[in-house]
């Protein structure tokens, strides 16, 4: 099943954007891809001062509505970035939407661990200043087996890829925008360490880097296999990766290095204290 994550140039305006996107899923579908992601905030500036400006509800909003008919007319899953959600008792959320060939909703996964950090001088941001948690594992069913949902910061907590991957998950996805200071440090760091943990296909979709935007995101759109290999990366510009994901190598990966198998949850019970 082939992979593609398409690394958008994300404008202030949502109408762009969201034709944009059009553009690249079909360009994707065109080229053999069945899953496409595309990244965080796709169709707007990310920034906790743009996400009450841009939010809008998963019913009956611009972009569901364009994200559905996609996928449907590219005929592929399409794990729909994120985009600000007006949702329930009007809280935003920071939300992914999934998508499949018949253009039916099949998963929404709310950023679950929100993006607060500070280190000074370089990057601080407060994602809880304005969003609220969502508080699900998420995954959905393809031809290939289940994958998993993250959005972004969820990528650092690695029970949730451990939780999704005893479920039964082949890959773990995360739409993301790491920065100009986390992202040369950290971000294919921890598609690798995900993928080793679990064994399994860790991909992360960035924005397109735009050095004149309040927010800069870091791009290098990856995708690494169950082996910690990194099998398609690309550099801050606008473009679409591809990667295959074998399902006979993970298995194959998963039976020579059985850690699956060999874990101690007898040792580990009090891992929450
Ligand atoms: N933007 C994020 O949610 C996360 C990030 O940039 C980081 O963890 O670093």
């Amino acid at each position: 099943m082939r992979l593609a994550l398409i690394q958008l140039a994300v404008t202030a305006s949502k109408e762009t954007n969201l034709a944009n996107a059009r553009k690249k899923v079909l360009e994707a579908a065109s080229k053999g891809a069945s899953i496409v992601v595309l990244p965080e905030c796709f169709n707007s500036p990310y920034g906790t001062s743009f996400f009450p400006k841009y939010a809008e509800p998963l019913e009956n909003g611009p972009s569901s509505a364009a994200l559905s008919q996609m996928a449907k007319d590219g005929g592929v899953f399409l794990i729909g970035g994120s985009f600000p959600e007006t949702g329930p008792n009007s809280k935003f959320y920071n939300t992914c939407t999934i998508w499949g060939p018949n253009g039916d909703r099949l998963g929404v996964h709310r950023k679950v661990h929100l993006f607060d950090i500070d280190i000074p001088g370089k990057q601080t941001f407060k994602e809880s200043s304005v969003l609220s948690a969502g508080s699900e594992i998420t995954m959905f069913d393809t031809p290939v087996g289940k994958v998993g949902v993250g959005i972004c910061y969820d990528i650092r907590f690695p029970e949730m890829a451990m939780i999704a991957a005893r479920k039964g998950c082949i890959a773990m996805i995360y739409p993301g925008a790491f920065n100009m200071t986390t992202g040369p440090l950290h971000w294919e760091l921890l598609q690798r360490a995900r993928a080793i943990d679990n064994q399994m296909y860790v991909a992360a979709c960035s924005p397109a880097r735009d050095t004149t935007a309040s927010y800069v995101a870091w791009g290098h759109s990856s995708v690494v296999d169950p082996m910690g290999v990194v099998v398609a990366k690309l550099d801050e510009k606008e473009d679409i990766a591809y990667a295959e994901l074998d399902i006979e190598f993970l298995q194959t990966s998963r039976e020579n290095i059985p850690v699956n198998n060999q874990r101690r949850f007898d040792v580990y019970s009090n891992v929450a204290q």
